[in-house]
């Protein structure tokens, strides 16, 4: 399948400020993301990452410009709103008390993900649990019993559980230890394609992007600066914003010596 899932076109957010000024939050964005393909949009704080995925949920109001999401438009839904549509995009936040509820048990919370797309596929709460390597009687404890890094892997699970078409990863690592960053995202990008999902996994960390990415989209104040391929924008970054971020890289002694592309 060629066709996109998720097209941005030309699209603007801007925030009303206090007094009479007007910010441009994201600043004619256009992108296409691909059925089960993996988009990092990486960007310093305050690029305008996390504004762009509330817009994909229907949660800002778009200025101009348009998203398509399963060749329907996406406009302003308000908060209230929950169009099926919208079901099939999940969200896991850097702070996964944001997508858990702390009076329900872990496995309550992923069975009422079940519960929206039964059809959809075959998982089960415990295997969703192996998957995300926690034991079958994590189901019975509430969110505040876990570690970060638990918690966040049961975000996952609670995400998947449900059989979205995109997942959407809003510095879902950031409060991660850095030793289970890479592993919390690869994580993310095999569940997400083993259950037929594309996903958005947006992150400052363009070393941990690369891993799990199939493209790349660097933003900056707004805009899209940079998209290609993690090969292109590994290799021949053309922006001098992507190039910094790369010579920023750590053990990375300059352009010409980055460390390899990860093996398939
Ligand atoms: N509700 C709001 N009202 C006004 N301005 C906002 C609002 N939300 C975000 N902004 C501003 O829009 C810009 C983009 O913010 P956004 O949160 O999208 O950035 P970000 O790239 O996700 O940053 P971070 O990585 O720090 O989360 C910032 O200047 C921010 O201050």
């Amino acid at each position: 399948m060629s066709e996109s899932l998720l097209s941005l076109d030309d699209l603007r957010v801007q925030y009303k400020l206090p007094g009479r000024g007007i910010l441009t939050a994201v600043d004619g964005v256009s992108f296409d993301l691909k059925p089960k393909q993996v988009l990092g949009l990486v960007g310093e704080s305050g690029c305008g990452k996390s504004t762009l995925a509330r817009a994909v949920c229907g949660l800002e109001p778009i200025h101009s410009g348009g998203i398509t999401f399963n060749g329907t438009p996406i406009r302003t839904l308000g908060m209230r709103t929950r169009p099926a549509e919208l079901l099939r995009i999940q969200m896991v936040f850097q702070n996964p008390y944001a997508s858990l509820n702390p009076r329900r048990t872990v496995g309550k919370q992923i069975e009422d993900g079940l519960r929206i797309h039964p059809q959809r596929d075959s998982w089960s709460v415990a295997g969703l649990l192996e998957e995300v390597e926690l034991p079958a009687e994590a189901a019975n404890r509430f969110p505040h019993q876990f570690s970060g890094g638990q918690r966040q892997r049961i975000a996952i699970a609670r995400a998947i559980a449900s059989g979205p078409d995109l997942l959407i990863g809003d510095e879902p690592i950031a409060s991660l230890d850095a030793s289970l960053q890479a592993k919390v995202a690869g994580l993310m990008r095999r569940l997400a394609l083993e259950s037929g999902a594309s996903m958005l996994f947006i992150s400052h960390d363009l070393a941990v992007v690369r891993t799990i990415a199939d493209e790349i989209a660097v933003m900056s104040k707004g805009k899209v600066v940079e998209l290609g391929t993690v090969e292109q924008v590994w290799r021949s970054p053309r922006d001098p914003y992507t190039q910094r971020l790369l010579a920023a890289i750590p053990a990375v002694d300059g352009l010409g010596t980055l460390p390899g592309l990860p093996e398939d």
